[in-house]
């Protein structure tokens, strides 16, 4: 039965039916084989040309043979349930004054940890939390479960910023990028990780786990749940679920990767969808240019990755949405 405690009290909707394990809520029977294309890390060479395809038609694949070990990726969504399920008022007080941030209702936040929302018509069904990976050492609890999510995220870390490291480095080589060699367009510094879980609903009317958006990161490396769906991505004008699939991951390339490469690669577009009866847990890394990085393109003006995320900032604040990429064409006048 659900935790009633455990859930932030704007996620406390009055119309839940008790779980229900029944199969066909996993997957979806329209969808077989799944379409996302497959790409093995440990043979890059070899797969140069479905990389390119991949990035290019879809901003999407999902990463095999990636060396995380299928027990760490177990352990971080065993410790991830078992941390969201403690009650509300426990998670808040646990992240006051750390580096880490507890959010619910809205994945968007500022860099301090305030959450950007349009008001409570626009809630998002998920409950969260913040990582910047470089103060995870600073980061001690007295809270044995987050203490052993904060040990496993450090070796989660090392896995995640070789695996983003390695797959940029094949991108910059497909597109024959011209960058500066000192720069860091991938900065593992930025390297921040999201643990988030989309309570269930039978109420679909509340909305969704996460709006349609695209990343702002460059590369964002998606550990999700075993079981429960939710991701769907938007390709040739229909949205497809990117089914579970167990000890795999998926990678989404973000709006830095498509300004890179002057819109050759894709910035996907992607949502979470409620689940009627499971709760999902995802886990995300995300990662951006480093600070000092000015991004130039034949498409848009140039920009830095701050610049941009102060725009996106302004704008959720201003009108209520992200608008992206668009607000740095260079026929943009605003
Ligand atoms: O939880 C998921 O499956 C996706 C999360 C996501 O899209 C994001 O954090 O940007
Ligand atoms: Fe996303």
């Amino acid at each position: 039965m659900k935790n009633f405690e455990s859930y932030p009290p704007v996620l406390r909707h009055l119309d839940q039916q008790p779980p229900n394990p029944d199969p066909d809520e996993k997957s979806d029977p329209n969808q077989d084989p799944d379409p996302v294309p497959v790409i093995d890390l440990g043979c890059l060479e070899d797969e140069k040309k479905k990389l390119e395809e991949a990035c290019k038609d879809w901003g999407l694949f999902r990463l095999v043979n990636h060396g995380v070990p299928l027990t760490l990726l177990n352990k971080l969504e065993e410790m991830s349930k078992h941390l969201f399920s403690m009650s509300f008022e426990c998670k808040e007080e646990a992240c006051s004054g750390t580096p880490v941030t507890y959010f619910w209702g809205t994945p968007a936040l500022t860099p301090s940890g305030t959450a950007l929302t349009r008001g409570p018509q626009n809630i998002n069904w998920v409950e969260g939390f913040d990582v910047p990976l470089t103060q995870l050492s600073h980061f001690n609890s007295h809270l044995p479960t987050l203490e052993s999510i904060r040990l496993l995220l450090k070796e989660y870390e090392t896995h995640l910023s070789r695996i983003a490291t390695t797959l940029f480095k094949a991108m910059r080589k497909n597109l024959e990028l011209n960058l500066k060699p000192s720069k860091s367009y991938l900065s593992e510094k930025t390297g921040m990780v999201r643990v988030y879980r989309y309570p269930h609903c039978s109420d679909s009317s509340v909305g969704w786990g996460m709006e349609a958006h695209t990343d702002s990161s460059i590369l964002s490396i998606l550990n999700q749940d075993q079981q429960v769906s939710g991701l769907q991505v938007f390709k040739d004008d229909h949205w497809l679920t990117v089914k579970p699939i167990s000890s795999t991951l998926i990678v989404n390339l973000g709006d830095m990767m498509q300004a890179i490469s002057d819109d050759r690669y894709k910035s996907v577009t992607h949502r979470v969808k409620i689940n009627k009866h499971r709760e999902r847990i995802s886990i995300c890394y995300f990662v951006f240019p480093g600070e000092e990085v000015v991004i130039e393109s034949s498409k848009y003006k140039p920009f830095t990755y701050n610049e941009f995320r102060a725009q996106v900032q302004q704008d959720i604040k201003a009108i209520g949405y992200k608008v992206g990429l668009a607000r740095f064409q260079q026929n943009e006048d605003c």
